[in-house]
């Protein structure tokens, strides 16, 4: 299948095929498992190959590990920040017991994973890091595969600035690694305000960790929207030392200092330009992930790939690479990094490798939808800011709201934050919205429903908002979208501000 012309050199030392199947999937976390299993539903040869963990990276060192973290420190804030209450506590914390927490858990949600990837008949897995050699065919372990389809589902590494491993040595953590500490560290750098370096840098600072948190850009969760990420920085300052716009030039360890605790070290020029140092226990690098797919050798299937490692003819639905029979899915392919579209690109690929099932399910490509878990929550759902703007035809207004005075979330004393609802003036449509404040998850989670179920301004209002609730809030977005779209069918007086 898909093979380079003959001329193509095959460098590899095995010239037997060793197995024929219909199918392989490389890859076996989220997207790779999700495939197989489709796929499977009607093939019986369908092969699986994977390197390491066979519990996907959102199980050991992902998703849930983070979220386990974000859990304790949760609880801990809460009650550390109860006194404008009138409850007095301290937080008496204790870090073996969080991070044993962490792995507990993370290996309970493991154990399912294991237990359905044991029931898979052995010759149906192989464990391995397989390449793809110049005529098409599979290369793992001593075996040379020939597969008619094949879906790569190999997902995406940290990425580590070059030198920066060497020099920090065992000073240096990864959210490869990080999770595995035996006890809470006493200081900790964490560089990049991704979603990862957020969610991981609050949570630790919350857990009585002293943290400092650095990004080359005056932006966290890459925010796109000015006055989010302004209102972002201001929510997340007020409990996170935070270096934005600054610019690392030499990071490393400092030996003998005869205090374990400020081993490494990293000099940087602050956003008003002085020359800066910080010294710490342990630096956290969080400088983004890349998909892993340069060394795959998938250019000998006919996949081009752009300057951004990301495929070219990339069927965003299926996963499909044009006409070849080539899937890929999930991280691996740099589209939109994150769990559940893993999940549905691998289900759709899955489907759709079986040529003989005509009811195949292809999963739509979901409307784009992240959630940042640190506190205030940051929300992107559809189109960008500046992804309508670039669109002239897209007549636009911005509805808005602040949380910093919102009913219940003072009531909670969690108001800090703004809602920016992208509204189509033609269409009485949302095109997108960006937030960051209490409840943001579930304000996302209902304005992706709305965006992916074609739900006019109209109806959304028309939809009942229980008082008090945060997702009052919400309505007053809408109402100032309609508002700004001049559509006078709804009266704008309601209960809202009568406590
Ligand atoms: C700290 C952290 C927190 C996150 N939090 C969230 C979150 O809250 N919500 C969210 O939506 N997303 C989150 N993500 C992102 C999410 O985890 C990923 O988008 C998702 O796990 C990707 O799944 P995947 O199947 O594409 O890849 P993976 O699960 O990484 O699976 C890829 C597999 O392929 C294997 N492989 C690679 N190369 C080869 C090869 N040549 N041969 C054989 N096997 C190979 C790998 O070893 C791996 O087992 C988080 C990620 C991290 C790191
Ligand atoms: N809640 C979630 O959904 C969630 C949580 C964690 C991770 N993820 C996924 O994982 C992916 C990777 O996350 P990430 O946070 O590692 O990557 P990212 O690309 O989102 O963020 C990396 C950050 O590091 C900064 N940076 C890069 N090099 C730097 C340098 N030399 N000095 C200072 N700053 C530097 C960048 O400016 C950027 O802000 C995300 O895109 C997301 O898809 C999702």
């Amino acid at each position: 299948m898909n093979k380079q012309p003959d001329s193509a050199a095959d460098n590899s030392p095995h010239k037997k095929v060793t197995r024929k199947v219909s199918v392989a999937v490389i890859g076996a976390g989220t997207a790779g498992q999700n495939a197989f299993r489709q796929a499977r539903k009607l093939k019986d040869d369908v092969l699986i190959i994977n390197e390491g963990f066979w519990i996907t990276t959102c199980i050991a060192v992902g998703c849930m590990p983070s979220k386990l973290l974000i859990a304790a420190a949760d609880r801990a804030h809460d009650a550390n920040h109860s006194g404008e209450f009138g409850v007095h506590a301290s937080a008496q914390i204790n870090g073996k017991q969080v991070m044993d927490r962490v792995r507990a858990e993370r290996d309970h949600f493991a154990s399912y994973v294991k237990e359905q990837v044991e029931s898979w008949p052995a010759e149906t897995k192989i464990a391995g890091r397989a390449h793809i050699n110049k005529k098409g065919l599979i290369e793992v372990n001593n075996e040379l595969i020939e597969a008619d389809k094949i879906i790569v589902a190999t997902g995406s590494s940290t990425f580590i600035p070059d030198g920066w491993a060497d020099k920090l040595g065992n000073t240096m953590l990864t959210s490869d690694t990080v999770f595995e500490l035996a006890d809470l560290p006493k200081s900790l750098a964490v560089i990049g305000a991704g979603a990862i370096g957020l969610e991981l840098a609050q949570a630790f600072n919350r857990l009585g960790v002293d943290v400092t948190l650095f990004n080359r850009a005056k932006r966290v969760a890459g925010l796109k929207d000015d006055d989010i990420n302004n209102k972002a920085i201001d929510c997340l300052n007020r409990e996170l030392t935070m270096h934005l716009g600054s610019n690392i030039t030499e990071v490393g360890t400092q030996a003998d200092t005869g205090d374990e605790s400020f081993r490494a070290f990293i000099n940087y020029e602050d956003s008003a330009g002085q020359k800066q140092q910080w010294k710490g226990e342990y630096v956290l690098v969080a400088t983004g992930r890349r998909n892993n797919i340069e060394e795959l050798g998938i250019e000998n299937l006919g996949v081009e790939l752009d300057d951004k490692n990301r495929p070219k003819q990339l069927d965003k639905k299926t996963g499909k690479i044009g006409d070849l029979e080539v899937y890929i899915v999930g991280d691996a392919n740099a589209h939109l990094p994150l769990l559940h579209v893993a999940s549905d690109e691998g289900f759709s690929a899955g489907s759709l490798v079986c040529d003989n099932k005509t009811d195949a399910y292809i999963r739509p490509p979901a409307t784009p939808f992240s959630i940042v878990f640190c506190s205030p929550q940051i929300v992107n759902v559809g189109m960008s800011l500046p992804e309508i703007q670039a669109d002239s035809e897209l007549e636009h207004v911005i509805g808005k709201v602040s949380f910093d005075n919102q009913g219940r979330s003072r009531v909670m004393g969690v108001n800090c934050g703004l809602l920016h609802i992208y509204g189509c003036k033609k269409t009485d449509r949302i095109l997108g919205a960006s937030m960051v404040g209490p409840d943001a998850e579930y304000i996302g989670h209902i304005l992706a429903m709305a965006i992916t179920n074609d739900l006019s301004i109209k109806d959304m209002l028309d939809t009942p908002f229980y008082h008090p609730t945060i997702l009052e809030g919400l309505r007053t977005a809408l109402r100032d979208v309609q508002r700004l779209m001049e559509i006078p069918y709804q009266s704008h007086d309601t209960q809202e501000g009568n406590f």
